[in-house]
């Protein structure tokens, strides 16, 4: 079985996510906001193959250098936010100097997109485009895991009013990709407590499952 463990890191305590493979040596990491020393101790010793990113805010996105360059891995993006890895103003991080120098790291690897199947750890990672909190939001499912990136929290969704961010589409995302998916799954996302599918759709103030 695949294991996972939360890092929430940085000014905003986003979630990075270390994925471990069966036979505990191969690793991915989803969303790296920083280079923590606890997730670094994590990985040590085991291969990353991989460093997924849901989307390309600055708060998911600082530690992508150093992990690349430590395990030379790919990093993967969808391509509607493939510039934002070397732009701290379409990353946010020129903005919101309060909270954070400007982030700037080498740009993807490889493009995501919507359906595409990546065999990583042994396992088939599925790609959902889910845009609405940024356009290049995706969402990663392993099995009965989904890696919701900001487009879905426990009780919430991610915020709209940034740049390329749109609520209905938010909405549209979040009914027709994630709400899809069975009831059980563990919904893994980049701020915040873990939650189910089952759970969202009937508890979710902000996107209600439609009858
Ligand atoms: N103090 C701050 C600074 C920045 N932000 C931005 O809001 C975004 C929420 O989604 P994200 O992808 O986690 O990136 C966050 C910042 O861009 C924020 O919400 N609050």
């Amino acid at each position: 079985m695949l294991t996972f463990q939360a890092f929430p890191l940085g000014p905003l305590q986003t979630n990075a996510y270390v994925v471990v493979d069966t036979t505990r040596t191969r690793a991915i990491v989803i969303d790296p906001g920083t280079a923590d020393p606890a997730l670094l101790r994590k990985v040590a010793g085991l291969q990353v193959e991989a460093i997924l990113l849901t989307h390309a805010h600055f708060d998911h996105i600082g530690g992508v250098d150093e992990l690349r360059a430590k395990w030379s891995c790919p990093v993967y993006l969808h391509p509607l936010e493939k510039d934002w890895l070397t732009d701290p103003a379409k990353n946010g991080s020129a903005r919101w100097s309060d909270v954070t120098a400007p982030v700037k790291s080498g740009p993807p690897d490889h493009s995501l997109e919507d359906g595409q199947k990546l065999q990583l750890l042994g396992e088939t990672f599925e790609v959902r485009h889910t845009p609405g909190h940024s356009p290049g939001s995706v969402s990663f499912v392993c099995g009965d895991l989904l890696f919701a990136g900001d487009a879905l929290f426990r009780r919430s969704v991610g915020r709209t009013d940034l740049p390329g961010g749109h609520q209905d589409t938010l909405t549209k995302s979040i009914r027709s990709k994630l709400y899809a998916l069975p009831d059980d799954t563990l919904v893994l996302p980049g701020h915040g407590p873990a939650t189910t599918i089952g759970e969202e759709k009937r508890e979710n103030p902000y996107v209600p499952a439609l009858p």
